[in-house]
């Protein structure tokens, strides 16, 4: 049984000590400790103690604030983490989910004036220091009596620090892959801490993690980063792999560093999380403060991750650059492979960015090719109605339908990430293949440029971000926090590690924004009616412990916050599969239950209303509105829109077609390297360029379709 150290308020200690005797059969025991430890900055001087914090070893089940933070929202706790949550329960159901402070273990430290009071730039901002209770609601959407939730400290500068100037060492490291923004963030801090905390010992871990313990540290000034945020990639270099923290903090011990920034993804933020347990374990004065980095956007609470849009926009050159070359041949084909190891972000973005894509396929929505409502029918009807089609790819999409006939070498990167198989190349064989055995004329052009999208600077709307989380980031870790720093609803927070490594954002094919996509490019949504069958009998099952625990609770009162998030990870969620026909079902990526905040969280919300159990990954027939092309009892013919109010090109105009010209190109941006086993990509954003390169453009009889 799982036990684990927890920080309880004063008035709860015996209380809670009476819980974990109770529960002693259930492998608690009480073993309390007494450190007295504060756990907030309270204005100037000395950190006041808010309460008299005590350490238990309690199940964590039976803890009704941990209760209370799994009911607040959907986060999964891991055991481990649990040791370092810091909770406080405010009226309304308010959970504040507070980062560690120096001052947790080490209770004595002197507070010094914030050197920006005496800026001539800042010291005019009207209350400039933040106030140090203000908290950001983790959701914003809420109903008139809902319970006011999570809630993350308020990012930004505070009024005592608890570094002089002189005394402060920081260092910066880089990991995981490239994207756009790293230089910029690097650049951010070295002036940051220079500009505005008159801090010059600031130096750069070379090559991601293993550089702490491998090579010589880099001093940086404002000078010599000047111009770097021009360049893409990260004048740091980075690496993946290469965490050994105990030899990490040696380093960063030996060197007198006490303030280590650390740019990087999941994999990076859990290594951040272990050098900070490290060096709380050891009592050193030293803040550690994580910089979300992912081109895939998919970290956990945060709005967006940096680079992001400069992704996504990028793509679009690519998606722009397939549709000239699809709507410029006869039965052109354009397949465009964007990142997104295990999220579908940068595709999905890019899709509706872009207008032109006809079917966007990524990793949670599993999808088959053959059959009724599968991917060869649909391009087959997209060829006949406009002639040309345009699909986009992310790289963990359809991993699963590959491994079926290439035996997938379970290959992993130094960090211990599968390495996928090249589902873009495998997509234009599979397509070819379907054309030839149809005996029907195509040119299929392949575009992998994953590699070029996320070596290019950052642009102009990612550097203002870059350089605010960059000082976001100094200003947490010179108030003496440690934490991952990010935007939560428009404000930026001071997050816990453990709620950013603890679960990954995907997009959630349940959600208005995937819903959205599908309307927009009318692709099959490849759901049968055995998946509905399947999700309605989840939604069952999940409405049946949903009554037992409401019965429960009835009957044993606890700090109850709400109720969405612990019934949905009980729910199976629903496993879309294919049809028969088409050979052993793909294991799907599931709705991510777990998923805190998307970029269309605010769908889930609405969706929680309407009665939606999309927490639970449980959709039903009521819920889920037909969607075109789907193989179960809804028309295969989509809805009359304007896009699609296409005559169709009678059919045996391509059964008719004897010529064949399967020309398969793949572009190949250079330093792009993409063999069959092995990939990634990833891909952009914003607006579509109007690029209707197609000489038959309007041309087809009937054709009134806005997306050509
Ligand atoms: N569970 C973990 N604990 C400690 N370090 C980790 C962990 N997972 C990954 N890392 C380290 O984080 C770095 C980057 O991880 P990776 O997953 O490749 O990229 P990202 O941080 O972008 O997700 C690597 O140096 C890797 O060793
Ligand atoms: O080829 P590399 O450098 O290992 O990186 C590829 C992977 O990195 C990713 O871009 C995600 O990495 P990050 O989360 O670190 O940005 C994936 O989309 C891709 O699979
Ligand atoms: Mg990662």
């Amino acid at each position: 049984m799982a036990s684990s150290h927890i920080i309880l308020p004063k008035e709860e200690e015996e209380e809670a000590a009476a819980a974990a005797v109770a529960e002693v059969g259930l492998g608690a025991a009480v073993e309390a400790d007494h450190d007295h430890r504060p756990y907030q900055e309270q204005g100037p001087g000395k950190a006041a103690l808010p309460f008299s914090a005590t350490c238990v070893r309690i199940s964590r089940d039976s803890y009704p604030n941990l209760r209370a933070l799994r009911n607040a929202s959907t986060m999964t706790l891991h055991d481990d983490d649990a040791a370092f949550v810091k909770l406080e329960e405010g009226d309304y159901g308010y959970v504040l989910d507070d980062v560690p402070h120096l001052t947790d273990y080490l209770p004595d430290l002197p507070t010094f004036p914030n050197p920006l009071q005496d800026h001539p730039a800042y010291s005019t901002v009207k209350q400039y220091f933040v106030n140090a209770d203000d908290t950001v609601p983790e959701k914003v959407v809420v109903q008139k009596n809902s319970p006011r939730g999570v809630h993350f400290r308020r990012a930004g500068p505070r009024q005592r620090v608890y570094f002089e100037s002189e005394e402060a060492k920081a260092c910066i490291v880089t990991c995981g892959g490239l994207c756009p923004g790293l230089n910029t963030v690097i650049r951010e801090l070295v002036c940051g801490l220079s500009h505005m905390y008159n801090v010059s010992n600031v130096f750069g871990i070379q090559n991601g993690y293993k550089g702490f313990y491998s090579s010589n540290y880099l001093p940086m000034t404002p000078k010599s980063v000047n111009d770097i945020h021009k360049r893409g990639g990260t004048v740091l270099g980075t690496s993946r792999g290469g965490h050994d923290t105990k030899k990490i903090v040696d380093n960063i011990q030996d060197r007198g560093i006490n303030q280590v920034f650390i740019i990087g993804g999941d994999g990076t933020q859990k290594g951040a999380y272990e050098i900070y347990k490290e060096i709380r374990r050891r009592g050193l004065q030293v803040a550690v403060a994580g910089i979300p980095k992912t081109i895939d956007n998919d970290i956990a609470v945060i709005d967006k991750s940096f680079g992001f849009d400069t992704a996504v926009e990028e793509a679009q050159r690519a998606i722009n650059a397939a549709h000239v070359e699809a709507s410029s041949a006869e039965n052109g084909i354009g397949l465009v492979k964007l990142m997104g190891r295990y999220s579908g972000f940068i595709a999905m973005y890019a899709t509706l960015a872009s207008r032109d894509v006809d079917c966007c396929l990524i990793p949670e929505s599993p999808f088959y090719l053959e059959g009724e409502g599968g991917l060869f029918e649909y391009i087959d009807r997209r060829l006949k109605e406009n002639n040309h089609t345009v699909i986009v790819v992310a790289e963990g999409a359809g991993q699963d339908l590959i491994a079926q006939s290439i035996p997938a070498a379970d290959q992993q990167d130094a960090s211990g990430n599968k390495l996928l198989l090249d589902v873009g190349l495998w997509l234009t064989h599979k397509i070819k293949d379907y054309c030839k055995s149809k005996k029907m004329e195509m040119t299929i052009k392949y575009i992998d440029p994953t590699y070029m999208i996320r070596a290019i600077p950052s642009n102009a709307s990612d550097n203002v971000y870059c350089t605010l989380l960059a000082h976001s980031a100094i200003h947490g870790a010179m108030a003496g926090y440690s934490f991952t720093v990010g935007m939560v609803n428009g404000r930026h927070a001071y997050i816990p590690f453990h709620r950013v490594t603890s679960t990954r954002n995907k997009v959630r094919i349940t959600d208005r924004m995937w819903a959205r996509l599908l309307s927009s490019t009318n692709q099959p949504s490849f759901l049968s009616q055995k998946d509905i069958d399947a999700a309605r009998e989840a939604d069952k099952a999940a409405n049946r412990m949903k009554s037992r625990e409401d019965a429960k609770k009835q009957s044993t009162p606890v700090l109850a916050n709400g109720t969405d998030g612990v019934e949905a990870q009980l729910a199976a969620p629903i496993l879309p599969q294919q049809p028969a026909t088409d050979g052993p079902v793909p294991q799907p990526a599931r709705p991510d239950v777990n998923n805190a905040t998307a970029p269309d969280a605010g769908d889930q919300e609405e969706a929680r209303t309407t009665g939606t159990d999309v927490a639970g990954g449980t959709l039903t027939q009521a819920e889920v509105k037909p969607t075109p092309g789907t193989n179960v009892s809804w028309p295969t013919t989509p809805p009359d829109t304007p896009e699609r109010d296409v005559a169709p090109a009678p059919r045996t105009e391509h059964a008719q077609a004897t010529e064949m010209e399967l020309d398969v190109d793949t572009a190949r941006p250079e330093g792009c390297t993409t063999p069959p086993p092995v990939q990634d990509s990833e891909g952009s954003d914003t607006q579509s360029a109007d690029c209707r390169g197609s000489p038959m453009h309007g041309m087809q009889a009937g054709a009134s379709v806005k997306r050509d």
